[in-house]
């Protein structure tokens, strides 16, 4: 094993590697070959790849002028064999509604006119249906597409609502008997059926029995991407169903009593669910009405940077399950928002990823909505305030009020795994630290001491499938190692986590100069912008998202393979949520920290709270280190210009804007020689760019590849699907169909390639394990201390001994 060393590797070991013979660094890999006898109009063989860019852009409406929803969470089922008409879904098509696991819908004002189309439609046509369902489901995320006509019986009487039922079920009935075991509601098994989950997930089968069936508080503790979303979910869809039925037959029984309004128009609030962040809170909603898709039941998201006009009008439908974010959810609240304060018929309060909940920015809303909450002990007749809507509350909605508290870090802790062990009720509660807040909050929000706690994480507490690593570097190389990881290991999507934005903007400017996709989110951004950007990201397979921590939990995308720290989390649990972006169910994927040497002492105090003891170092191949770093150093140099130029332009515009608002008239204050040499120096800063611009563009056209291969062959890593795509179509182009004579035409070309290796599969091959549980220096210290110290007390008893000696011995003269 070897030992962290205390620098950075130096990149004059790239270009020393540069001398090697590059075709033995490529002597394992796959190479692919492929043949083309086209002639081409330039020069370059790979002009045309000069300025491409990968992935489609979709487009969204307004957000504001039109429903929204997010449909990250219509799951894609892992590990479970579709039926082929479930499978057609396109990636990175350039359309919206069809990424992998979905995308961001947004449902124009007329959404419901087209939806009632739709169904006329279907009637007409059977052989659509499937295809028009499809539809339906990606844009169920308005108000109005809700299929929520009648209850879950009448849905069930229905023929045509049958026969939709039967269609989408991605199993067989006879594949689904685990979930059968846990005696979930008929219409639930029909759900997840359609979603394609064979069996539950651990954290599902410990909390759906405790939940659902013993009526228990759960505390959930499970990895990321272990399915806590419906761990939670599906105890509430069993219970609202099963009331429904009760009372369904208590009506029966006595027609006096009126039903409560249900379908389509809701009914009091029955669950409440808090996240901390908005994108997580959306990706709930549609998780849940995706498993609630049957059962006429209205799940809504209620988040912060959306219109409060439209989310109050969603709340007048009366939704029995609100998703929603602290701020948000209070400031309706306080404003005295109708379906938000009757809270006498609320029988489920949950906390998703709890341990944020009580961070500084959430805490005190989350406080005052959970002080709006009834006291448990106080009747229902008490407690409700007379209203004109609620005119009957069944006696079976009385039943006590359940909390969920859940997180993948929540027993991060030992203290608090032990407190938990311990039962929530001996603990002592003080707000000094986060810990005790948690227990704090749930016991404000009626967490019973009996609450089932399930704490599945192991002590790592990071996904099982998920294979971490680091990159030493210097700060300043940072960016050309994520240069080299996206280009040389492009494949599948990536994340790249900054802790500031200042680095994240620098980051992505780096990016985009450099021809790499990139979309960028962080908690500055207007909500419209940030959801642009996940779906985007979500629609392309290849895509690079850098984020802030704001993309840190929950966020549940498909196809995520890489999580990069570029910069290091402030504490073990964002390190956790971060990394759990891939990874995630029974997928598998890998983390790369870039680890400079300001980053160590963080970096070892991290891997000591997840008692790691090594970790594997990333693979760096460095003889494309050199052509990199060339690429890099011309892309800051147009980074410094372009900068320079926005910065004077913005300083002019201010300047003018205010002369204009105090009408004064802007007059050249410098000497006419000034204001030549400073348009000189425009000129020649113009000119420098274009340059510059050239020369990058001129790089960014080939490959990349170590300075010892000829332009006329690809060969080593590097060569990514896009690349593969473009010359395969080049290839079957017709020569004599682009009017070039014989003459112009090349010879036979022969472009030797490695498939693109995603970073798991490089990390897997060739990554080293490196011992990063102590800092060994520090040890060596410690035990030469020691040992000085062992010394000094043994030399000190020695010599009290021979004092000793030496007076026994005077005594005995005497
Ligand atoms: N029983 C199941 N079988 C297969 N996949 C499932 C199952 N339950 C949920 N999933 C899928 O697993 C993925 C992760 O689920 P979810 O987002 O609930 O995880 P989580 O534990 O809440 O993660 P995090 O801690 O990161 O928020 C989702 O895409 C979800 O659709």
């Amino acid at each position: 094993m070897a030992e962290i060393s205390p620098s950075p590797p130096s990149l004059k070991k790239a270009k020393r590697a540069k001398k090697e013979d590059p075709l033995q660094a490529a002597d394992s890999r796959r190479l692919d070959s492929l043949r083309w006898n086209d002639s081409l109009p330039n020069d370059d063989p790979f002009f045309f790849l000069a300025g491409s860019n990968e992935g489609g852009f979709l487009s969204l409406e307004e957000i504001d002028e039109s429903e929204y929803g997010f449909l990250g969470g219509v799951p894609e089922p892992l590990g479970v064999e579709k039926k082929p008409e479930g499978k057609k879904r396109k990636r990175g098509s350039g359309d919206g509604n069809s990424g992998d696991g979905g995308s961001c819908i947004v449902q124009a004002e007329d959404g419901e006119k087209r939806g009632t189309k739709k169904q006329k439609k279907k009637k007409k046509k059977p052989r659509d249906k499937k295809k028009k369902k499809e539809e339906g489901e990606s844009s169920d995320n308005g108000e109005k597409s809700e299929p929520v006509e009648g209850n879950a019986e009448d849905a069930l009487n229905n023929d045509d609502a049958k026969n939709d039922i039967d269609e989408g079920f991605l199993i067989d009935e006879d594949e689904v008997y685990a979930w059968k075991e846990l005696r979930l509601h008929p219409l639930l098994i029909k759900s997840i059926r359609r979603l394609g989950f064979k069996e539950p997930t651990p954290v599902q089968k410990a909390c759906i029995p405790a939940a659902a069936h013993q009526g228990k508080d759960v505390i959930g503790a499970a990895e990321t991407g272990s399915g806590k979303t419906l761990a939670f979910g599906l105890p509430i869809l069993q219970r609202l169903l099963e009331e429904r039925e009760k009372d369904a037959r208590l009506f029966q029984k006595d027609p006096d009593e009126k039903p409560v309004e249900k379908g389509f128009m809701g009914g009091p609030l029955r669950a409440l669910i808090v996240t901390p962040t908005r994108e997580l809170a959306l990706q709930v909603s549609d998780h849940l009405k995706a498993a609630a898709k049957l059962l006429a039941i209205q799940v809504i998201p209620i988040v912060g940077g959306m219109s409060s006009e439209k989310q109050e009008r969603l709340l007048k439908r009366r939704p029995e399950i609100i998703v929603g974010t602290p701020g948000r959810l209070w400031e309706l609240m306080s404003a005295g928002e109708q379906h938000l304060v009757e809270l006498h018929s609320l029988s489920f309060f949950v906390l998703d990823e709890a341990d944020r909940m009580i961070e500084n920015g959430h805490f005190h809303e989350l406080q005052s909505i959970i002080d709006m909450l009834p006291m448990l002990n106080v009747s229902v007749e008490q407690s409700s305030q007379p209203t004109t809507i609620c005119k009957t509350i069944p006696s079976l909605q009385r039943k006590k009020r359940q909390t969920f508290v859940f997180s993948a870090t929540i027993a991060l802790s030992d203290n608090f795994r032990k407190k938990l062990k311990r039962g929530l009720s001996t603990s002592k509660s003080s707000t000094s630290d986060g810990i005790s807040s948690i227990e704090k909050l749930s016991e404000r929000a009626g967490m019973r001491p009996d609450a089932a706690i399930v704490d599945l994480t192991n002590a790592s507490i990071v996904a099982a499938k998920l294979e971490e690593s680091f990159i030493e570097c210097s700060e300043e190389d940072k960016e050309a190692y994520l240069y080299y990881l996206l280009s040389v290991h492009g494949q599948g999507r990536t994340i790249v986590f900054c802790t500031s934005i200042a680095a994240l903007r620098r980051v992505s400017s780096m990016l985009h100069i450099l021809g790499i996709n990139s979309w960028t989110l962080h908690a500055q951004m207007q909500q419209r912008a940030r959801l642009k950007a996940i779906d985007r990201f979500r629609g392309n397979e290849h895509g690079v998202l850098v984020a802030t921590d704001v993309a840190a939990r929950g966020l549940d995308i498909p196809g995520i393979r890489t999580v990069v720290h570029y910069q290091l989390p402030h504490s073990a649990e964002v390190y956790i949520h971060r990394s759990g972006r891939t990874a995630r169910a029974s997928a598998d994927g890998c983390c790369i920290a870039l680890i400079s040497p300001s980053d160590k002492a963080k970096f070892f105090s991290l891997c000591k709270s997840l008692s790691k003891e090594s970790l594997r170092q990333f693979p760096v191949n460095d003889v494309y280190m050199p052509e990199v770093m060339k690429r890099l150093s011309l892309a800051r140099q147009i980074d410094k210009i372009t900068r320079k130029n926005s910065q004077e332009n913005a300083k002019k515009s201010w300047l003018l804007r205010n002369a204009e608002s105090l009408e004064l008239a802007m007059e050249d204050s410098g000497s006419e020689e000034e204001t030549v040499n400073s348009h000189k120096q425009k000129k020649i800063g113009s000119l420098q760019l274009k340059k510059l611009q050239q020369e990058l563009n001129d790089h960014l056209a080939r490959p990349l590849q170590s300075k010892t291969f000829s332009n006329r062959f690809l060969a080593g890593a590097g060569v990514s699907p896009l690349l593969q795509q473009q010359l395969e179509e080049l290839s079957k182009k017709n020569p004599s169909g682009n009017g070039s004579s014989k003459e112009n035409k090349r010879p036979g070309f022969l472009v030797i390639g490695q498939d693109c290796v995603e970073p798991l599969q490089a990390l897997r091959s060739s990554g080293r394990e490196v011992c990063v549980s102590v800092d060994r220096k520090r040890e060596t210290r410690r035990l030469a201390e020691t040992w000085k110290r062992k010394k000094r007390e043994e030399k000190k008893r020695t010599r009290e001994q021979q004092r000793k000696e030496r007076k026994k011995a005077k005594e005995g003269m005497k």
